[in-house]
This record gives C-alpha cells, sequence and structure tokens, in this order.
C-alpha cells in the first residue's frame, strides 16, 4: 500500500530541510503544503500570529492538544526559553509517530513531550504525570468540538492560572462557534479575535486569544 500524507510529509523534509534547524522544516512543510498537497498545518499566515502571541507570553509550561504532524510543536518549540516545555497531545499514533521524527528533526526533542491519548482522558493525569502546577499557555488545534469540554476540563483540574493564555485555531474554517460563544460570553476570560486565512488557502479562519481571568 502506499505512503500516508503525513509521511510524504516527513520525506518533504527529509529532503528539503537541515537537521537541527527549526525554521528549515517549518519552510520545508509550508511549501510541500502549499505547493504540492495541502495539510492541516496551522501555516505560514496563522504561524506568525501564533509566533507573536507565542513572544508575548514566552511560557514556560506550554500545551498542545492536537500534534498532528508536529509543524505547531516546531513552532512553538523553536522560540521556548530554554528550561521551558511543551507537552502535545496527539490521539492517532500514526500522527505521533511521524511528528515525533519531524520534531527530532528539528533538533527540539528535549523541549517537546509528545503524549499519546485523547486529550479528556490525559488532562486530568497531567498534574501527577508531569508535576506541573499549571499551564502558561495552550494551544488548541484538535477536534473542534472538544475545545469547550477541554477547556472546561483545565479549569477544574486547576491547570489554568490567572493570565494563562489559550489560543484556538480555525475558530472560523472548520469552526468552533460553541467554543467562540463559551470563551465570549464568560467574565473569567478576556477574548480577542485574530483575523487571518485557512493554512495554504485565501478562505477566511483566524485564532482567538483568550486569556484566563482566575
Ligand atoms: O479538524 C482539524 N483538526 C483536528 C483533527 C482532525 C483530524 C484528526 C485529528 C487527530 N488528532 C487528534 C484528535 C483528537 C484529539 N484529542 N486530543 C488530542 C487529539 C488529537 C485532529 C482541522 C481541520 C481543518 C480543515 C479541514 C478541511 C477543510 F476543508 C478545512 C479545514 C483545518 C485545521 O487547521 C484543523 O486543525
Ligand atoms: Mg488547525
Amino acid at each position: 500500500t502506499g505512503s500516508s500524507r503525513p509521511q510524504r510529509i516527513l520525506k518533504a523534509v527529509q529532503k528539503n530541510a537541515t537537521k537541527g534547524d527549526p525554521q528549515s522544516v517549518i519552510s520545508a512543510i509550508d511549501y510541500y503544503c502549499r505547493h504540492k498537497e495541502w495539510a492541516m498545518n496551522v501555516g505560514d499566515d496563522k504561524g506568525l500570529i501564533l509566533d507573536s502571541v507565542l513572544t508575548e507570553v514566552n511560557p514556560s509550561m506550554a500545551l498542545e492538544l492536537g500534534t498532528y504532524c508536529g509543524y505547531s510543536s516546531v513552532r512553538i518549540a523553536r522560540l521556548l526559553s530554554p528550561n521551558s516545555k511543551l507537552i502535545t497531545v496527539e490521539f492517532n499514533p500514526a500522527f505521533a509517530a511521524i511528528a515525533r521524527q519531524i520534531i527530532a528533526y528539528a533538533g527540539l526533542q528535549d523541549k517537546v513531550t509528545i503524549v499519546e491519548g485523547a486529550s479528556g482522558d490525559l488532562i486530568p493525569k497531567m498534574k501527577e504525570r508531569f508535576g506541573l502546577k499549571s499551564f502558561d499557555f495552550v494551544f488548541l488545534d484538535h477536534w473542534k468540538d472538544r475545545y469547550v469540554p477541554d477547556t472546561k476540563l483545565l479549569e477544574d483540574c486547576g491547570l489554568l492560572r490567572k493570565g494563562t493564555v489559550l489560543l484556538a485555531d480555525n475558530v472560523i474554517c472548520p469552526g468552533a462557534p460553541e467554543y467562540l460563544k463559551y470563551v465570549r460570553n464568560n467574565p473569567r476570560y478576556e477574548s480577542r479575535y485574530y483575523p487571518s486565512v485557512l493554512e495554504y488557502t485565501k478562505a477566511e479562519d483566524g485564532l482567538e486569544k483568550s486569556v484566563f481571568l482566575g
């Protein structure tokens, strides 16, 4: 049987990027997915917004829900300060296997921990497993109908602190209407929409940044 799209993305990274150079990994994936084969990476347009929010927050502990091929894991981890960490959750083992190789190719394996499983099962175990108090930054990019239940779960598990920043991908396309309602009508969040485009297309999409107020 043939290769999968994630396998072809890994091949494009191995062929066109420089080992240990995260920016070249990002550029190789963006080039492949813009000119050869679309894939659901956050991409270069929304990626610039992710970079700027991340640089502003400068998190010590970051969480990503939805690793896919590791494109946003590389974008996030390359900007983390020394000793800061990213935990990324991926439900699909085939995606996780490719992401592990792409993150390692970028030389970021010491900053990123990929956890395989469903967010709903793993979030309640995070404190004990990783000995962490709370997250400073959360990137939501998994199943869009999980954004609200997982945000509530993060609150209930005491994993958000005053000032934690949530950044959600795809709030327009495919859309996360319940999530927008939840964070925008909630006095415990201060939200702002960053308009952009769906990765590698001209379709409208954007990121919602929500600060937890405690
Ligand atoms: O749906 C999306 N992404 C989520 C997703 C999707 C499939 C599989 C997984 C498996 N990974 C997974 C699942 C459950 C999980 N629970 N905890 C961790 C975890 C991890 C995740 C998506 C779609 C489009 C899109 C598609 C088509 C189109 F026309 C326009 C736009 C664009 C995006 O940027 C997207 O992010
Ligand atoms: Mg996405």
